[in-house]
């Protein structure tokens, strides 16, 4: 590959990842991650404690020979005091060119991770749920609590959804008490 990698942004990789297409294709990458054949080569997440901060550094690369596709992600996350403006986690996405390593794109990892991690939810959901549950409840009102609602009342018609009241103001588009 000649030239800069392409830079993809949160706002752009929010706007591209949709549920409904994101999930089929975790499903079917679950399937190629699970099966004896060895479809992806996925070496456990390599975690470096930063005690001095309470955080972590996680790097995790895969790459998919059927797709030719080689991936890696860092993502660092924080236990943040009370109140504080800082993230807890900060994520980034480096796509390489598989023939040549050559670095091909750096993508915002902060939606992929919060998107990802909800569609696995709504995955394990699908597969899981009893058929009459038609009460979601979120504990906790972060990130998580945002993607995982948005993933789970796409994906499936619940009646009403809870959630406990701490930090309501993260999560503006799930209504207190709603
Ligand atoms: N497996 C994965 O790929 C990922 C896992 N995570 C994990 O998911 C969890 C949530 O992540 P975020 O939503 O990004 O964090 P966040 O900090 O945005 O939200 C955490 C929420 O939990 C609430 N909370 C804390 N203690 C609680 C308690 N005892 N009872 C009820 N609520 C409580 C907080 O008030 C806050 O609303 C973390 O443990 C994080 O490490 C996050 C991203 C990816
Ligand atoms: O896999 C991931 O992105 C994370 N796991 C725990 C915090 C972030």
């Amino acid at each position: 590959m000649s030239g800069l990698p392409v830079l993809i942004g949160g706002s752009e990789v929010d706007e591209l990842l949709r549920y409904q297409d994101l999930v089929p294709r975790l499903e079917a990458a679950l399937g190629q991650f699970s099966s004896r054949t060895g479809e992806v080569v996925q070496p456990v997440r390599t975690i470096l404690p930063l005690e001095k901060y309470s955080g972590y550094l996680g790097v995790m690369p895969a790459y998919i020979p059927q797709d030719d596709v080689l991936a890696t992600k860092m993502v660092s996350f924080y236990q943040r005091g009370e109140g504080s403006s800082m993230p807890n986690h900060q994520a980034t996405v480096l796509l390489l060119d598989p023939e040549r390593g050559a670095l091909q794109a750096v993508l915002d990892g902060k939606a992929i991770t919060d998107k990802r991690t909800a569609a696995v939810s709504a995955i394990a959901t699908k597969l899981l749920k009893p058929a009459r549950a038609d009460v979601l409840c979120l504990l906790g009102a972060g990130d998580q609590a945002l993607s995982h609602y948005e993933a789970l009342t796409q994906m499936f018609p619940f009646k009403e959804v809870r959630r406990d009241g701490r930090r309501a103001a993260r999560t503006s588009a799930v209504a207190p008490g709603a």
